[in-house]
């Protein structure tokens, strides 16, 4: 997938451009960049800007657009009129998401758009927004309007759809112990909360229109991208560094990659034709650990499982890290004898799939649980005896690891993978 993010660059890389480099490369998305001016600013200071000529901008526009297919955009910092009308004029007829971010102000108070050109923004740039993302400052600029009791955020928010955004969304309103942002949806209207951080930090705004974006490309709704793209920016914040002499920056975790990871391979893998017939009597859990996992609280698995519903199948819980315990386990042996194995699902035991397994190029290997010691039963570390047990067993490193039960003890089929994904490639070759 190919996001376009149309902005500043910010030398510091809390905001603008290296900033969305940073959010889509962790959602595992290709950037591509046109930039619109650059910037000298830091963590605690904004000094000069200086807007790319209209060649350049023109020329940066045509090279991505005749070379990629784009899957959505984002349009952050555009200084001035001649940039905004070069920019309407290339995006007027696209129809993929564009999401808004109109940024106004920098954090530590720079200027990101002259003063005149902000009329040719509200009638070139803000009619391309599937959505924009205003804060409530830039809204209250945007509309004129200060937000109050008598001027609610719906209405400041309809004044900007007035416009011609499609959607908007009014972020950061602060009450005491939370920040709510509030959006305005063609036919509905309601409001997103969340815990407040205390941390002033810089570019949490570019983030949350990032993740906006990214999930507007992955072809979820408004309201899936805006609650995706809130838990996401709270994360960074909550993880904001101070790294310059300023405030802190957002700091972007791999973890959310883990967890995109994952959660894309659940959703691929209960759509599965005929994947109930895989489902155990103790159901799935699939799980995705961090590099060098010590714990089972540093792999991510379902704090629930995926369960049969008759013919189908449904994912009953979140993920959570430390959400599984015995798929966990049976990875974490795996891993310690192979790092790079980080991903596994358990699965019915069938003579079928059995089968299927040994046809397919899969390495397989298994344990005889009426074989385990008693000093492991007493212990119970059935499951990591079992998966070194199949580990010596096997001269490679088995894709797959089986047992048949034991007394009270349904028999498992354990699949093992680099990713989830590659982990879902092996399942293909074996259900049913
Ligand atoms: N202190 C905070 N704690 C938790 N969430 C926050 C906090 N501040 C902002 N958010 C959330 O972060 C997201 C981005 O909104 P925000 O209002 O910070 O954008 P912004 O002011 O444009 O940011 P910036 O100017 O730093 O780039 C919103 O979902 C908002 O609710
Ligand atoms: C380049 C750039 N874009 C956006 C922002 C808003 O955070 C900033 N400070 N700098």
């Amino acid at each position: 997938m190919n996001i376009l993010s149309i902005g500043g660059s910010d030398p510091s890389s809390g905001a603008g451009i290296q900033s969305d480099i940073r959010v889509f490369s962790a959602l595992g998305v290709h950037t591509l960049t046109v930039i619109t001016a650059i910037t000298s600013q830091n963590t605690s200071k904004f000094g000069m800007v200086e807007p790319v000529s209209s060649k350049i901008l023109q020329k940066q526009l045509e090279s991505v657009f005749s070379d990629f297919k784009i899957n959505g955009v984002k349009i952050g910092m555009v200084y001035n009129s001649k940039i905004i009308k070069i920019i309407h004029q290339q995006l007027k007829k696209l129809k993929i998401p564009i999401v808004v971010d109109p940024v106004i102000r920098s954090t530590t108070g720079g200027s990101l758009i002259e003063n005149n050109a902000r009329k040719d923004f509200q009638k070139y740039i803000v009619p391309l927004a599937t959505i924009i993302t205003p804060n409530k400052k830039e809204a209250e600029l945007l509309t004129k309007m200060k937000i109050s009791t008598k001027n609610t955020p719906e209405k400041v928010a309809k004044e900007i759809q007035n416009m011609g955004a499609k959607n908007v969304t009014i972020t950061g309103i602060e009450e005491k112990k939370k920040v709510s942002d509030f959006v305005l949806e063609k036919n509905s209207k309601y409001i997103i909360s969340g815990e407040k951080i205390p941390k002033i930090n810089h570019g949490s705004g570019c983030i949350h229109s990032a993740a906006v974006v990214y999930s507007l490309a992955k072809k979820k709704s408004i309201k899936e991208s805006l609650y995706f793209a809130k838990k996401f920016t709270y994360k960074s914040i909550k993880n904001a560094k101070k790294i310059g002499k300023g405030i802190a920056i957002t700091d972007i975790q791999s973890k959310n990659k883990i967890e995109d990871e994952l959660s894309s391979a659940i959703t691929k893998f209960i759509k599965l034709k005929g994947i109930y017939k895989n489902i155990p009597e103790c159901q799935t859990n699939f799980v995705f650990s961090k590099q060098r996992p010590k714990s089972t609280k540093d792999v991510l698995g379902i704090s629930g499982r995926i369960v049969k519903a008759g013919t189908n199948v449904l994912v009953a819980g979140d993920l959570k890290y430390g959400g599984s315990k015995h798929v966990a386990t049976a990875l974490l042996s795996m891993n310690k004898k192979y790092p790079g194995i980080c991903s596994a699902i358990n699965l019915k035991y069938q003579s079928t799939t059995l089968s299927k397994i040994k046809k397919s190029k899969l390495e397989v290997s298994s344990y005889d649980r009426s074989k385990e010691p008693k000093h492991v039963k007493i212990k119970g570390s059935t499951i990591r005896w079992g998966i070194n047990s199949a580990i010596k067993n096997s001269k490679k490193i088995p894709d797959v690891i089986f047992h048949k039960g034991d007394f009270g003890k349904e028999p498992m089929i354990i699949v093992f993978g680099k990713t989830p994904e590659n982990v879902l490639e092996k399942i293909l070759k074996i259900k049913g």
